[in-house]
């Protein structure tokens, strides 16, 4: 059952994604999707949309219409209680078609304002099924400060269970973000190293090429500071920090992450202003300011751009900072992760006449997108005359044909959702944590006045952001020109 089954994300992100599962044969006969809203289309129409929007995943035009000979349309209003009758009948009727055995997923994919009213109808109108499983899913965002998001999970937890409740983070369906437990827990070497004796710092990017584009409504109310760290970096964070979990299975790891994000420090006012700071993009060339996008107030504060630090007060990283990065408009669209080893305590090589230039950390570099794979730099003799030492990259990088094939998020989630397995989705007591830490910065902001715009697109945002390494005698690992 897909509310909002004509909106964008769905068009875009959904229909492709379940193609997908169809084409590889995870989902066949025993399937039925029911797309609702208020539109008025009946199911040949609907079926139409649904097929264009999967067209660019095959050319095989049979498959395509076997796959959307599964969708239904049921025109709806969900505010509208007498509504919900239609769609009962129609989820029995097709139960009984497709042999579903009262297996249920709700997926809300509206306006988060809907999240709530349309979880409490689901169960007040008897849409929820006694002899199969009961899922829901929500998109993001899930509220806009903890208060918010404390309200609506009152809201869901009163009509479902937290094990049936999968809130969407798409970060969490990346190939190379499942691959951070496989990189910590399947290798000796890292995990071995995996803390304060041994890191240094770690470093986390999100950076975006493109600017606020049509979503200026959404994203002028959100920033971000909501929009990417809130959610995408805590995550990540929570991944790369969290410890061992017992066995890798959905309670498990969220337990750590949990356990992970409750030691991350919460800032009072004075660490917030000094460990975060901010930016708005400037105009450039053709490109607006961000001030001047359509739909942008002009005198709007909104932060296109964060930078930070964090730190986690328990034994395995106490004194060890994570920085992070996201933005808007910056050199190029990229994610990666930068973990930085501490340099050898002592560099016997670098005695005054040897001419070797000092050892350098070893780094390893998570790429997650585009590139998907690590690097890890290592000190080495070159080859040269002499004795001299030199950073070299051991590099391991996915082929761009595996590249291209690997499953998207949206493929990869709603597949785990079928499967009711809850490990790529964002647990209540971690999203709590990470607003509650969000709050103290966004405090702290709301009452001072920032000096936007401060940073050229094309660049990798506003200097504070250079200074809030260089401060701590460190700097980024990815430079501009690299
Ligand atoms: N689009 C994207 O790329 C992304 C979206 N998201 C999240 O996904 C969710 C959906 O976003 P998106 O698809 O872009 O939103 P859209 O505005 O494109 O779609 C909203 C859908 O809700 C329907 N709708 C609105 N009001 C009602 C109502 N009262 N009763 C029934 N249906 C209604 C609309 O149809 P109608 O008006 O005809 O009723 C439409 O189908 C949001 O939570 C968003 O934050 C998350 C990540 C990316
Ligand atoms: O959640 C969001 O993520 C996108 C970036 O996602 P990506 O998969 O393209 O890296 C961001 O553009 C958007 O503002 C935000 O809402």
């Amino acid at each position: 059952m897909l509310f909002g089954g004509t909106g964008d994300l769905a068009i875009r992100k959904l229909y492709p994604a379940m193609f997908k599962l169809y084409q590889k044969g995870n989902i066949r006969d025993h399937f039925a999707v029911i797309g609702s809203s208020r539109y008025k289309v009946d199911d040949a129409k609907f079926r139409e949309m649904v097929e264009k929007s999967v067209a660019k995943e095959s050319s095989d035009k049979k498959l395509i219409a076997n796959f959307a000979s599964h969708f239904y349309f049921v025109t709806h209003d969900v505010t509208d209680l007498a509504h919900y009758a239609v769609l009962k009948s129609k989820i029995e009727e097709l139960d009984k078609k497709y042999e579903l055995q009262g297996n249920r997923v709700f997926y809300i994919s509206m306006a988060p304002n809907f999240f709530g009213t349309v979880a409490k109808n689901i169960k007040n109108q008897n849409l929820l099924s006694s002899d199969g499983f009961n899922r829901l899913v929500i998109e993001k965002p899930f509220g806009r400060d903890f208060e918010s998001a404390s309200e609506l999970n009152n809201e869901l937890s009163a009509a479902f269970d937290e094990n049936q409740i999968f809130r969407i983070d798409h970060y969490l369906g990346k190939e190379m973000i499942q691959n951070i437990e496989a990189i910590r827990f399947g290798n000796t070497i890292f995990e071995a190293l995996w803390n304060n004796r041994y890191i240094d710092n770690v470093q986390v990017t999100l950076a975006e090429k493109l600017g606020v584009e049509e979503r200026a409504g959404y994203y002028d109310n959100s920033g971000a500071l909501r929009d990417m760290v809130q959610n995408h970096i805590m995550q990540i964070v929570s991944l790369l920090a969290m410890e061992q979990p017992v066995a890798f299975k959905d309670t498990d790891i969220r337990a750590e992450k949990v356990k992970a994000l409750r030691s991350l420090r919460v800032y009072n006012v004075a660490e917030a202003s000094s460990n975060f700071v901010r930016g708005q993009y400037a105009a450039m060339g053709n490109g607006k300011e961000y001030r001047q996008e359509d739909g942008v107030p002009k005198d709007s504060n909104t932060e296109t751009f964060v930078a930070g630090k964090l730190m986690f007060d328990n034994y395995r990283w106490s004194g060890t900072p994570f920085y992070i990065r996201t933005g808007k408009k910056l050199a190029d669209k990229f994610t990666r992760v930068d973990v930085v080893f501490k340099k050898p305590l002592v560099d016997i090589f670098a005695f005054p006449q040897s001419g070797s230039a000092p050892l350098t950390a070893n780094v390893l570099t998570i790429f997650i997108e585009p590139n998907q794979g690590f690097s890890l730099t290592v000190n080495a003799k070159n080859s040269e005359q002499g004795f001299h030492t030199e950073p070299v990259s051991l590099k391991f990088l996915e082929d761009s044909k595996r590249t291209k094939e690997t499953p998207q998020p949206y493929e990869r989630l709603i597949h785990d959702v079928l499967k009711g397995d809850g490990t790529n989705f964002a647990s209540w007591p971690e999203v709590a944590s990470a607003w509650k830490f969000v709050d103290q910065i966004r405090r702290v902001w709301d009452i001072q006045q920032p000096i936007f715009p401060n940073y050229i697109p094309g660049s990798m945002g506003p200097v504070s952001a250079d200074e809030l390494l260089a401060r701590d005698h460190r700097e980024w690992v990815y430079k501009l020109n690299q």
